[in-house]
C-alpha cells in the first residue's frame, strides 16, 4: 500500500556486542558479548529476568544507544541511528495526544521518509482503524479511549507507515488478558498479510511460543545469550497450539531457564552491579 517504500529483504545482527552504561558509581555492564541474527521473516522473541537489559539490546537495533563493544549491524552496515525501516513500539508508547485517532495514525505518512499522496493515506488510515477496531473512533482523542485501544493505536500507527522490521519492547504487557490475546492475534494476522521481521522482548513464556519462530533467553544481567530455541509451530497458528503437548513441555523448559537466570540474579544479591 506503502508505495514509496519497495519490500526488501532486511537483517539484523549482534555481532559481539556488549554495552556498559557510565554511572555516577561506574560502570555498569548491561549486555555482554551477544551475537546472534534476525533474519528476513523471522520473529525473535527475547525472554530474561526484568532489568537484565534487553531494552537496552533492543535500543541499540533501534539506534538509541551505540554499543560500547562489537556491532550492531542493519542490512550488513553498522546502526548509526534510527531509520523508517525500523518501526519501533514500546509499552505505552508514541500516541500524541493533540492529534485524533486518524491524525495519529496518519502523523507517520505526512514525514518525508515515508509520504504518501493524500488519498494513499486515507486508504492506509482507514484500512488500519478497520483491523484495529478502531474505526468508532477515528475522530476521538487519546484521552476518551481506553488503554488497550491506546495501544493499539499506538500499534496501528507504528504499522501504518510499513516498516517491514517492528522492534516491540512489551508492547501487550499492560493489557487485560482478553486484550492481550486478540492483540496478539491481531499480530499474527499482520504478519500473515505483510512480510515483516520482528523482535519482541516479552516477560511472557507463553506469548514467546506462541509468536515467536525462535526465542532468545537471555541471562540475568548483564545479558548473554543462555540458549536459543527454535519454535517447531509452524505459521500460519492459532489458539489451539496452546493445548498442545509440545506447547506445554516447551514452556516448562523455558520457564526452567528463565528462572533459573531469576535465581542467579538473587543468588548475587546485588541488585545492581558496579565495577570500575
Ligand atoms: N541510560 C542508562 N544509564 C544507566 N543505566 C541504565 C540506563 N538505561 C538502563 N540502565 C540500567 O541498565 C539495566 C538494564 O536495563 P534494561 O531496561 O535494558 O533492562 P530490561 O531487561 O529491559 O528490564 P525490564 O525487563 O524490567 O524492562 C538496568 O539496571 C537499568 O537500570
Amino acid at each position: 500500500m506503502n508505495g514509496s517504500t519497495p519490500l526488501r529483504p532486511h537483517r539484523a545482527q549482534f555481532d559481539h556486542v556488549s554495552l556498559a552504561f557510565d554511572t555516577a558509581k561506574g560502570k555498569l555492564q548491561v549486555v555482554e558479548d551477544v551475537s546472534y541474527a534476525i533474519d528476513d521473516g523471522d520473529f525473535v522473541a527475547v525472554i530474561g529476568p526484568s532489568g537484565c537489559g534487553k531494552t537496552t539490546m533492543m535500543s541499540m537495533l533501534a539506534g538509541f544507544v551505540k554499543p560500547t563493544g562489537g556491532r550492531v549491524l542493519f542490512d550488513g552496515a553498522p546502526v548509526k541511528g534510527p531509520g523508517p525501516e525500523r518501526g519501533v513500539i514500546f509499552q505505552e508508547y508514541g500516541v500524541f495526544p493533540w492529534l485524533t485517532v486518524r491524525q495519529n495514525i496518519a502523523f507517520g505518512l505526512g514525514l518525508d521518509a515515508n509520504r504518501v499522496p493524500p488519498a494513499e493515506r486515507d486508504a492506509i488510515c482507514d484500512h488500519y482503524l478497520a483491523l484495529m477496531g478502531l474505526a468508532d473512533f477515528a475522530n476521538a482523542y487519546p484521552k476518551h479511549l481506553s488503554g488497550g485501544m491506546r495501544q493499539r493505536l499506538a500499534i496501528a500507527r507504528a504499522y501504518a507507515v510499513k516498516p517491514q522490521f517492528l522492534l516491540m519492547d512489551e508492547p501487550f504487557g499492560a493489557l487485560d488478558a482478553q486484550t492481550r490475546s486478540s492483540m496478539q492475534n491481531l499480530l499474527l494476522q499482520v504478519l500473515a498479510t505483510e512480510n515483516k521481521t520482528v523482535m519482541l522482548i516479552t516477560h511472557s513464556v507463553e506469548e514467546a511460543i506462541y509468536l515467536a519462530s525462535k526465542i532468545i533467553v537471555v541471562t540475568a544481567r548483564p545479558s548473554r545469550i543462555k540458549q536459543i530455541i527454535e519454535v517447531p509451530f509452524p505459521y500460519p497458528r492459532d489458539e489451539s497450539i496452546q493445548e498442545r503437548k509440545e506447547f506445554g513441555e516447551l514452556r516448562s523448559v523455558i520457564r526452567e531457564l528463565v528462572m533459573s537466570e531469576y535465581r542467579n540474579q538473587q543468588a548475587q544479591a546485588r541488585p545492581v552491579s558496579f565495577s570500575d
